[in-house]
């Protein structure tokens, strides 16, 4: 019973495991791929969400923030903003028929997303063009009509008709078959409130002031020369960040173009900060992005602002420092607490910064395709999912 949908999908299971060989599970056929929509049940019907157009993407703004993720004990709900979700869904390449909604009445009650990217999958030599799978959402009252399957065979389908036979995705949940099971942490940045929504719990020793006084930051970052990324550096980030990545089993390889997209700081969505040494020369940087919490039901808050830590690269300052001055930039900037997978070089960090453990996981999962080793180690995995 468990996993219905699931065991009939082309991702590798326990038992068949050493029998697959690595590569693909399932070998595509373009001219067997269905041309048209997969059906609805009555009154359900396909729509292409167009986020440029304001009210659609007030509409998807809605769905996901009363009906998208939340933490195991439901306190807290990710409230993505649509400044956000436009940079998340509209980069370089994108299909108009990959943001799929499913309406009911003219309400959006479905969401899918996939967005194209080229993976290196364990060595240079396995590059293969994908899409990347995310913000899966059901509204909370149509949850029994098994639509989500649906929603992920249609955009299968949408992608298998670009030629496109493998995915990329995360989840909080375990299904078959995750190729990386990581860790989150989180690092305090305003105790008080991270106590005050209960977020964080106080021991029998501790008081809210001991917290404070634990986890205070210095008023400016350490690192000379650091300052916000412009236009001028998309060249030199982009070199650090592919050298950097190509360290990884699991990573993206970034066009300038795509760089200007990804890093460029938007205000309230990504924040990129470069080391600039003497002649300009550029030797590390680090970004996070803005994903705050709606807190479901508390008194004084309404909402959990959150940084979570994107990609980092240093090369000349000492990563611990430099992911200080992160937490530095962070709490400037107006955020409760500042996550991190213990991926790439991140447990070279978490501990030394008083990152603690978060009381979840976070699942790599490829579609169709079968690794060379059974799992990669966090430390192994160098792509962040939003
Ligand atoms: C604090 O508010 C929350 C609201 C909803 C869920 C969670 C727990 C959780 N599931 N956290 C993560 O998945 C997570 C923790 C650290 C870093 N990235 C993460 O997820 C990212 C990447 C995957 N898509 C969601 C955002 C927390």
């Amino acid at each position: 019973k468990p996993h219905q949908f699931w065991q009939t999908q082309p991702m590798p299971n326990i038992n068949e495991m050493d029998k697959l060989l690595p590569g693909p599970i399932q070998q595509g056929v373009l001219a067997e791929v269905r041309k048209d929509p997969l059906n609805l049940i009555d009154k359900f019907e396909w729509f292409n969400v167009d986020l440029r157009n304001e009210e659609q993407a007030q509409q998807v703004y809605t769905l996901l923030k009363e009906n998208y993720v939340e933490d195991d004990d439901n306190m807290f709900r990710f409230d993505y903003s649509i400044d956000f979700l436009r940079w998340a869904l509209l980069p370089p390449g994108q299909y108009s028929d990959w943001l799929i909604g499913v309406r009911v009445n003219q309400k959006l009650v479905g969401f899918i997303t996939g967005i194209p990217v080229t993976l290196y999958i364990e060595n240079e030599q396995n590059k293969i063009k994908m899409t990347e799978i995310n913000f899966l959402c059901v509204h909370k009252k149509i949850r029994a009509n098994r639509l989500a399957p649906v929603l992920i065979k249609e955009i299968t389908r949408r992608v298998h008709i670009k030629n496109m036979w493998q995915a990329v995705y995360t989840a909080g949940i375990v299904v078959p078959t995750p190729i990386s099971q990581t860790r989150y942490y989180h690092r305090s940045l305003n105790a008080k409130k991270l106590i005050e929504v209960g977020f964080s719990s106080l021991s029998a020793r501790q008081t809210i002031s001991r917290q404070q006084k634990l986890y205070k930051l210095p008023e400016e970052p350490k690192t000379p020369g650091l300052r916000p990324m412009k236009k001028k550096d998309v060249a030199q980030v982009t070199k650090l960040l592919n050298d950097y990545l190509k360290n990884f089993k699991l990573y993206f390889k970034y066009s300038e173009e795509e760089v200007k997209h990804w890093f460029l700081p938007r205000k309230d969505v990504i924040s990129t900060y470069v080391v600039e040494k003497e002649q300009g020369v550029v030797t590390d940087f680090l970004s996070f992005y803005n994903l705050p919490s709606q807190v479901i039901k508390n008194p004084k808050h309404t909402h959990l602002r959150a940084a979570y830590s994107y990609y980092n690269v240093a090369t000349q300052t000492p990563i611990v420092q430099l992911m200080y001055d992160a937490l530095i930039l962070a709490k400037n900037e107006g955020y409760d607490v500042f996550n991190a997978l213990d991926i790439m070089d991140n447990d070279k960090f978490l501990k030394e910064l008083m990152f603690c453990p978060g009381d979840g996981q976070l699942n790599y999962y490829l579609y169709n395709w079968k690794l060379e080793s059974n799992m990669l180690k966090p430390e192994e995995i160098g792509i962040v999912l939003v």
